[in-house]
């Protein structure tokens, strides 16, 4: 089945309490399409919205642009005071159906938006961002040394609770030429989409092309896989570090974003480390497959046996027979 529309065309708000966290309640009224041949169905879709993180709790509407309907709905909708909890109480939705004019709560106070001086940076701007996975914030930011560097943020980004992150560094070739020598494409669109999926997170979108070497260097390095040396071999022919990256300007992003603690989307363990070590705590660390294909084979299992990335980068890889694990290397 698939969404011809899923921006309500009605909605209305209310807020209640369940097991002792406030809730927000968006009931929407959205067009579906039931098929090519049958006229599109009207469907009443509930909401609900933690009022603490933004976190939303979905219904059957697609879970990206569900959050994003629901987001703008209740910019303007205004916290009301819940009963304690009790065991038998279940979401309660106020009988009224607020105007979205309303002063918007501060639990609720997204999207963020940077000051044109950020710390870290010199210079900061936000604005909305409509992508083809959901309705994001764009962030800019240029970092001491002139790099102009990105994120996309969605939902309520709460300094208490963690947020999903991807920290994607910069791959001309692939994201935006959709290069098949690696899976940083296919990777920055699916990490897009879960972020979506979650209806709150962050994407860091890091100047660092070529692992931090730059894209002429990137080019020669791949003249000289494209005559036999892997991704390492290439870099240290060239005199050039494995990876000149660091995380500094990804952990001053994610502060002037408010976020503090993050569920990072990486097999690199350096990327963890390196935000750590930047005063940025990574309470989880979560896979991002995507963009395997037989012509990359090789870059990913360079990366995970000779850059120490984590082997759950080899999706469905590490069947007996069919690839190498690390510890049979
Ligand atoms: N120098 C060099 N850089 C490359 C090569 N292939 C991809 N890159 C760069 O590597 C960066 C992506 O890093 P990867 O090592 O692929 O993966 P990662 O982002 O560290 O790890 P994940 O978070 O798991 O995706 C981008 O900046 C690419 O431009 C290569 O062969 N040589
Ligand atoms: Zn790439």
């Amino acid at each position: 089945m698939r969404w011809r529309s899923v921006w309500p065309s009605r909605a209305c708000s209310g807020a209640g309490r369940l097991g002792g966290l406030g809730w927000r309640e968006l009931v929407m009224t959205s067009s579906r399409m039931l098929g090519a041949a049958r006229p599109a169905a009207k469907r009443r879709s509930r909401i609900c919205i933690e009022a603490a993180s933004g976190r939303c709790r979905r219904s059957s509407l697609r879970a990206g642009r569900a959050a994003d309907a629901a987001a703008a709905a209740l910019a303007g909708a205004q916290e009301l005071p819940g009963p304690p909890p009790g065991p038998a109480q279940r979401l309660r939705t106020l009988p009224h159906r607020s105007p979205v004019s309303r002063p918007m709560p501060t639990a609720l106070s997204f999207p963020p938006t940077l000051p044109d001086r950020p710390a870290g940076f010199v210079r900061g701007a936000s604005c909305d961002l409509p992508t083809a996975a959901g309705r994001f914030r764009l962030h800019a930011v240029v970092d001491a040394r002139g790099r102009e560097h990105a994120a996309l943020s969605l939902g309520a980004l709460d300094p208490g609770t963690p947020v999903l992150v991807r920290l994607h560094s910069e791959c001309l070739s692939g994201d935006a030429f959709g290069s098949l020598k690696c899976d940083c494409g296919p990777q920055l669109h699916r990490a897009l989409q879960h972020l979506a999926e979650a209806g709150a997170g962050v994407l860091l979108y890091l100047r660092q092309e070529g692992r931090g070497i730059g894209l002429v260097d990137k080019v020669r390095a791949y003249a000289l896989q494209d005559q036999g040396a892997d991704t390492v071999e290439a870099n240290r022919r060239l005199g050039l570090p494995d990876d000149a990256r660091d995380y500094a300007a990804a952990a001053d992003l994610l502060r002037a974003l408010g976020v503090q603690r993050v569920r990072l989307l990486t097999h690199n363990p350096a990327k963890v480390q390196g935000l750590q070590a930047a005063g940025i705590t990574v309470v989880e660390r979560l896979p991002l497959r995507a963009g395997s294909h037989p012509g990359n084979q090789g870059y990913l299992r360079t990366k995970t046996l000779r850059m120490g990335h984590w082997p759950d980068l080899l999706d469905g890889a590490l069947r007996p027979g069919r690839w190498q694990t690390v510890e049979d290397a």
